[in-house]
């Protein structure tokens, strides 16, 4: 593939960082790849994979030859490296993220950034239960949906050539507005973690009932949330505390829709169960046939070993 940008710095390089840094790499489409993350143990752990051409723990340092910055930290810290890079960013670089959440990353990082450079926000759908430097791999974004959303006004060139940079990962781009995004993210993936979280804790707070048959039989459909459970903890605290409006509406329509359901338990209602249970099978179905099933978190153990 062709090269795309001259200079590109990914500040912070966990599993989406490294994963774009391994397929930038694999793909050619960077002469040179700036690594830059907080914490130096990261950093050395990023050198010694071979992750990048220059390593730096000063993302202003990292920004101010590059044409596209890459910011992959946890939203709630978006603020706080936009206040770092804005007076160094290169004039027309193309400022953008991979935040789960969209409107609180443009609140946080908007302000600081100056009009001289394109920020566009975006969200690769893609990603697993594992984080960190060594958790990447190439491939992760392959077939997969990245959502981007400019701001109003967007320069069209911009915006094109960040969309031909996800495609060359092998993802499918749409645009959404953020708040439309941010609604959609809540239930299609907030929602899935946060009830994951609770069904693991309620199961671990039963323990002393179930004599730890919670882990004898695990093979069952708990395995699946205990997968989901295992997603890093900083990263999801702030998915909670910068999606809260969307996320308390999706958990209260859910609470009314599980009642309904206790409701047709208790009353041995068979019918309404299985009408929802083959509703929901369709929707199984669509999306198995849609290609959207792959087990990431399988896939990523594999991928795993090909490194950069
Ligand atoms: N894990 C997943 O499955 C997906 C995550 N995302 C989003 O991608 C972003 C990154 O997530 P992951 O790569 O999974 O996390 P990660 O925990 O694997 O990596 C986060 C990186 O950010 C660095 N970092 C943390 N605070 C920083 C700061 N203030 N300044 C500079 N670097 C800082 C860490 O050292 C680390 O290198 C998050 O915003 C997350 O919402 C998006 C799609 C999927
Ligand atoms: O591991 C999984 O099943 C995921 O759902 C991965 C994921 C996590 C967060 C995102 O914003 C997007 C994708």
């Amino acid at each position: 593939m062709t090269q795309q940008f001259e200079t590109v710095a990914l500040i912070g390089i966990g599993l989406i960082g490294s994963s774009i840094a391994r397929d930038i790499r694999h793909k050619g489409l960077a002469g040179k790849i700036i690594v830059s993350t907080r914490s130096q143990a990261t950093l050395t752990r990023a050198q010694e994979l071979g992750l990048g051409d220059l390593y730096t723990t000063s993302s202003a340092e990292a920004v101010k030859d590059a044409d596209l910055v890459i910011v992959s930290v946890p939203v709630g810290a978006s603020g706080s490296v936009a206040a770092e890079i804005a007076a160094h960013l290169k004039p027309g670089a193309i400022v953008t993220d991979v935040g789960s959440t969209k409107a609180s990353v443009i609140a946080q990082m908007k302000p600081h950034l100056p009009d001289s450079v394109h920020f566009i926000p975006g969200h690769p759908i893609a990603g697993t239960e594992y984080s960190g430097p060594d958790a990447g791999f190439i491939g992760l974004f392959q077939g997969r949906w990245c959502i981007l959303t400019p701001p109003p006004g967007t320069d069209e060139a911009a915006k094109a050539k960040l969309r031909m940079f996800w495609e060359a990962l092998g993802s499918m781009v749409d645009e959404m507005d953020p708040e439309h995004h941010d609604k959609v993210l809540a239930i299609v993936s907030h929602l899935p973690h946060i009830i994951a979280y609770n069904i693991v804790g309620t199961a671990d707070d039963l323990e002393t009932v179930t004599e730890s048959e919670v882990i004898k039989y695990s093979a069952s459909g708990f395995r699946d949330f205990t997968r989901l459970a295992a997603s890093d903890p900083t990263m999801w605290r702030d998915v909670c505390l910068h999606n809260k409006e969307a996320i308390l509406e999706m958990l209260a329509r859910f609470s009314e829709d599980l009642a309904y359901l206790q409701r047709a338990i208790r009353w041995g209602d068979g019918e309404k169960l299985f009408d929802l249970f083959t509703r929901t099978r369709t929707i199984r179905r669509s999306i198995v046939q849609a290609g959207q099933d792959t087990d990431m978190a399988d896939f990523g153990r594999h991928a795993m070993d090909q490194k950069t």
